[in-house]
């Protein structure tokens, strides 16, 4: 198994001698256990996603070469960790476990009920219709795990009997209660559905071919995002930029925050590799380390929002209290009262009744006036979109 962080070269000798390097963060081989994976590739995400920030880890590789097996081992020593104490400050969790199979997603908390994957109006993922649950304990988080392993989709390969025939997503939203966090954390813990190769497909019936054939186009988008992330990186500032096909399948829409280049949130990303030892499979071992390694190299960064007073999104507190001041019309709606603390980003995402009940407070604004403010300040964020498109 292979993570990314580090710089190490792993030899890939075929059976002919034929050999191949590739560079790897880290290689974990069969004497390491799930604990040594956890403290070097998961364990780093949490205080960052603690902190505000989106960390996803994802275990890629074909079918048997021990995805699941790993996942959920890290899946429980992140249900002890978030809990043990050692990170602090007040924070609320909430969970969300889903598959996506084809071009469907399926709430695995809710008795497989299906749900929408759509981008919002501030070009943030959004599961629409998923049932979010809140824990307060380790004990709250594995129950969610299991109940949710027991919607999961599996069926038997020809390389594993209980092989996952679905991507499986675990979400953890990390709620900061202060009024001055910025943004809630997130935790990606997601175990891919295995990529098959041909030979292995050969006596698969027709709707295990369509359910194969669909899983490997959307790890082929994956990979394609993978590629075109690579392809940015070597890019210099002049030329022109490379397509990264992200809103091609459900699978890159909901790690859009690793591949949408305009991203503004900070996210760190682990991914495990894994790989089956076995000579018949060099063939998928070598697929799988290329892209291991793209990925190497491609740790998204995030992109700086200076202050555009064209683009809401970018006003902080103070900007957007200055626009309230000046552009909420005769009387003017209070600054403190419509936004005590948040970024122009944040206001936009309040209830539009709780927007005009805050400018309701000011001293003779009425109903129509808040209406039209609340307008005013969409319409700019609208066209901020567009321009920036
Ligand atoms: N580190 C390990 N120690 C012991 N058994 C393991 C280990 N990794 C995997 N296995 C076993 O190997 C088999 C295949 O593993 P697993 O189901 O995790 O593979 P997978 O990559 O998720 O496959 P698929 O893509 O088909 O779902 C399982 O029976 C699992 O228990």
């Amino acid at each position: 198994m292979l993570a990314y962080d580090y710089c190490l070269n792993l030899n890939l000798i075929y059976w002919d001698e034929q050999s191949f390097a590739f560079k790897a963060g880290k290689i974990f081989d069969a004497d390491k256990t799930t604990e040594m994976i956890y403290e070097e590739t998961a364990k780093p995400l949490l205080p960052y996603a603690w902190q505000g920030n989106i960390g996803t880890l994802f275990a890629y590789g074909q079918t048997g070469s021990g995805k699941t097996y790993t996942v959920s081992g890290i899946e429980r020593l992140i249900a002890k960790s978030l809990f043990d104490g050692t990170l602090t400050g007040e924070r609320k969790i909430h969970v969300s476990i889903f598959e996506l199979a084809g071009n469907s997603a399926f709430d695995l908390l809710n008795s497989r009920a299906p749900f929408m994957i759509l981008e919002d109006s501030l070009g943030s993922t959004q599961l629409v219709g998923i049932q979010e649950h809140h824990v307060q304990n380790t004990d709250d988080l594995l129950g969610l795990v299991e109940s949710a392993n027991k919607f999961r989709q599996t069926a038997s390969t020809e390389r594993n009997d209980g092989s996952s025939r679905s991507h499986a997503i675990c979400r953890i939203r990390i709620e900061n209660p202060a009024p001055e966090a910025v943004e809630d954390g997130i935790l990606y813990i997601i175990d891919l559905a295995g990529s098959e190769m041909a030979r292995d497909i050969f006596n698969h019936a027709t709707d295990r071919m369509k359910e194969t054939r669909e899983i490997n186009i959307s790890l082929s988008v994956l990979k394609d995002c993978i590629r075109g992330m690579a392809e940015l990186e070597n890019t210099g500032k002049s030329s022109k930029k490379p397509y990264i096909p992200f809103r091609q399948s459900m699978l890159t829409k909901v790690l859009k925050h690793l591949f949408d280049p305009d991203r503004s949130r900070g996210c760190k990303a682990s991914v495990l590799a894994c790989v089956n030892p076995s000579f018949l499979d060099t063939g998928a071992t070598k697929n799988t380390l290329r892209y291991a390694e793209m990925l190497r190299s491609s740790q998204p960064t995030q992109k700086a929002t200076a202050y555009n007073p064209a683009i809401p999104t970018t006003w902080s507190n103070k900007d957007l209290r200055n626009y309230i001041r000046i552009k909420s019309g005769n009387p003017s709606i209070s600054p403190i009262d419509l936004a005590p603390h948040e970024s122009g980003a944040q206001l936009l995402r309040l209830p539009a009744e709780d927007f005009i009940q805050r400018c309701l407070k000011s001293d003779r604004v009425t109903k129509d006036q808040a209406d039209a403010f609340y307008a005013k300040l969409w319409k700019l964020h609208i066209d901020s979109r567009r321009a920036t498109r």
